[in-house]
């Protein structure tokens, strides 16, 4: 992708937060190429008659804000900021975890994000990661004194730790008159939330890159639109409903299973809902039809109603392999959330002929890998390698239910 198609879609992105900006709100103003769009949507607004004053995170935004005839405000006046519309580095898909600090203004966007009711970011798609540290380092802030002491500290946690230079080789210095170390990992990072707080009690550092629980909501341009994608937050009050999907084979019944032990939370087996006639269909080995599948999957959706109306989590499986199913069982349904379990034509083979006992014929499974629509973007799924063993794949959805699945049942 080139830049200008890059920066259009930085646009995209940051024109979508801007939107939920009200009448009268205190707005933290980002840092970044990105955050640079939003500062120049805001000030439009501003032309327009829409009052509001800024609190920016980085002299150059303060500077850029000022130019654009923004109001300016600082914590002096406000103490609570409403909203912050921020760039990132890279957006954990799931948690919504972040790592910033790549333009060096980590620590004022920090202060400032933690000072808002909400932070909402802005990114192109090329940032959305399944896990942090897939290709951005985590930057550190650090005083300058005993820099080469913080940094060996830092090395226990790293593959590498490398001090930030400016172009002409200097060591940058960020606006609070700070330094920055660079930490790159090896692979990409298994536990950021413990991480941060392991990196947070190093002697010399300041505060490190890594945003856990803050982003809410991300707005994602690609090449599809802008996905808007909420965190655990947003379930907040509303007990999380997990439909686990996937093709047959996939392990959806074993998964759910193993999560339903693992959260205490309700199951159901999506396939128990079918009404008579489908099973003996099923039975009859006649292929359902679109109409066919209508009840079943109203069913599945009832459940899924029942659950809400007790204010309970719950799981349930449901193959789901189209689009048009998904949007009869989620709807506009807030708590519910979509597991994909993903995986190979053979590890799907080799499941069901351990399940059998014997080869299921390879077209039924075709059939169904030729129906799958993988779910998309904007359906917002915790997708899932089903590679692994089974206790590993509950603990990764787990993993990236972040927060929602701390909820008591
Ligand atoms: N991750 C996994 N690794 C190994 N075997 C698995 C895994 N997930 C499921 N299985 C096995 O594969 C078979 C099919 O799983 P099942 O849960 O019935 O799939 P689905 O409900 O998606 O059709 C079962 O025998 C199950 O024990
Ligand atoms: O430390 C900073 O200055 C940055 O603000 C950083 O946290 C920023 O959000 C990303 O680097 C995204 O920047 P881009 O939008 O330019 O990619």
């Amino acid at each position: 992708m080139n830049d200008a198609d890059r920066n259009a879609l930085k646009r995209e992105a940051a024109e979508a937060a801007v939107e939920l900006v009200e009448d009268g709100m205190i707005v933290g103003l980002g840092t970044g190429s990105t955050a640079a769009f939003a500062v120049e949507a805001l000030a439009r607004r501003h032309r327009q008659g829409l009052r509001f004053v800024g609190i920016p995170t980085s002299e150059r935004t303060a500077a850029q804000a000022k130019a654009a005839g923004i109001p300016l405000s600082s914590f002096a006046e406000h103490r609570q900021i409403d909203l912050t519309i921020d760039g990132a580095d890279e957006v954990e898909r799931g948690t919504l975890n972040l790592i910033k600090g790549l333009g060096g203004a980590l620590l004022r966007e920090k202060i400032v994000a933690n000072a808002s009711r909400r932070l909402a970011i802005v990114v192109d798609g090329v940032k959305l990661v399944d896990r942090l540290g897939t290709h951005a380092p985590v930057p550190v802030e650090v005083v300058a004194f005993g820099l080469e002491v913080t940094q060996a500290a830092l090395k226990v946690f790293a593959a590498e730790v490398r001090p930030r230079l400016t172009p002409a080789g200097d060591l940058f210095v960020t606006d609070g008159g700070n330094r920055i170390l660079d930490c790159h990992f090896a692979g990409p990072m298994a536990d950021p939330a413990r991480l941060e707080d392991r990196i947070r009690r190093v002697v010399g550092v300041v505060e490190s890159g890594l945003f856990i629980g803050r982003a809410d909501p991300v707005f994602v341009a690609d090449g599809q639109g802008v996905h808007r994608l909420d965190s655990a937050r947003a379930h907040r009050g509303r007990p999380p409903i997990l439909v686990v999907m996937g093709v047959s084979g996939a392990g959806k019944s074993t998964v759910a299973k193993e999560l339903a032990a693992r959260l205490g939370w309700s199951f159901e087996e999506g396939d128990a809902l079918h009404p008579e006639a489908n099973v003996a269909k099923m039975h009859g080995g006649i292929p359902l039809t679109d109409a066919d599948r209508q009840p079943w999957l109203e069913s599945v959706a009832a459940w899924i109603d029942g659950q809400r109306a007790k204010k309970q989590p719950g799981i349930i499986t449901c193959s789901a392999l189209k689009r048009a199913y998904r949007r009869i069982v989620i709807g506009d349904r807030p708590e519910v959330r979509l597991v994909y379990l993903r995986g190979s034509r053979d590890v799907m083979a080799e499941h069901l002929a351990k399940r059998s006992g014997h080869f299921m014929p390879a077209s039924l499974l075709q059939s169904q890998i030729d129906t799958l629509e993988e779910p998309g973007p904007d359906e917002d799924p915790l997708v899932v390698d089903v590679g692994p063993p089974v206790d590993q794949v509950a603990h990764e959805v787990i993993r990236q239910l972040g927060a929602s699945a701390t909820l008591p049942s």
